[in-house]
């Protein structure tokens, strides 16, 4: 879904089209510092892939690039009058429209003439493509939430796991549509497959658990 433009304080004021990055992030929830000075470029017209453990912060990542969560300290560089569309871990579609109507709800009239060719990309039946998203399977539901992601002409797109739940034999074909629609665009995927990283094209970074004080001696 598109995500509205935010006026963080502690997002710079870079152009429009400058290098997208975090430099030294913290967040932290309460007591719990979830990212510790994490610093990620993401290079223009590139598609980043964020792997690591669970738990370690990618959705975290993702939220304050999409200015859903406020670092603690830190810069976020290259997102003013940034615009963002994402595919949240969540599918997050309007459970009673169809899955046409939630993909054109984000896109621009003059492109809503490609909604059934993307449903189409992703393997949607034609059956399910006007129907309540809420009679779709998961998988069906995925496939819906990727198509709205990908349409829609933003500057920077975020997927969190966006091929989870879809089955093995469309998921190459999902994955070379997708390649196909990030090309040349900025974009970040979040998998904890390497498979889907080098299908995409992708530059795989690995976020790694902040370094304990065991951790230093071990090393
Ligand atoms: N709203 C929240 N309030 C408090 N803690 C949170 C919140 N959201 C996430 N966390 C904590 O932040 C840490 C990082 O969570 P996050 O979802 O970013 O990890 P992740 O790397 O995306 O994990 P996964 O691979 O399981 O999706 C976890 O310890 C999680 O419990």
């Amino acid at each position: 879904m598109t995500e509205p433009r935010d006026d963080m304080a502690l997002h710079d004021d870079m152009a429009l089209h400058d290098v997208i990055a975090l430099h030294d992030v913290t967040v932290r929830y309460g007591e719990n510092v979830v990212l510790d000075r994490v610093s990620l470029e993401l290079p223009t017209g590139t598609t980043t892939a964020l792997t690591g453990p669970n738990g370690v912060g990618k959705t975290t990542t993702v939220r304050v690039l999409l200015g859903l969560v406020r670092p603690s300290s830190g810069r976020v560089a290259g997102l003013h009058e940034c615009t963002r569309a994402a595919a949240f871990q969540e599918d997050r579609l309007c459970a009673h429209l169809s899955a046409a109507a939630n993909v054109r709800l984000v896109l621009p009239r003059a492109a809503e003439a490609g909604v059934e060719d993307g449903l189409r990309a992703v393997g949607l039946d034609e059956a399910a493509w006007h129907v309540p998203v809420r009679t779709l399977s998961g998988g069906q539901r995925r496939r819906v939430a990727l198509v709205r992601a990908l349409l829609p002409p933003a500057d920077l797109v975020v997927l969190d796991e966006p091929f989870v739940g879809i089955d093995a034999a469309s998921r190459d074909a999902v994955l070379a549509w997708t390649r196909d629609r990030l090309a040349g665009r900025t974009a970040l995927v979040v998998t904890h497959d390497p498979t889907e990283a080098a299908a995409l094209g992708a530059t795989l970074v690995r976020l790694d658990p902040p370094r304990t004080v065991s951790d230093q001696d071990d090393a």
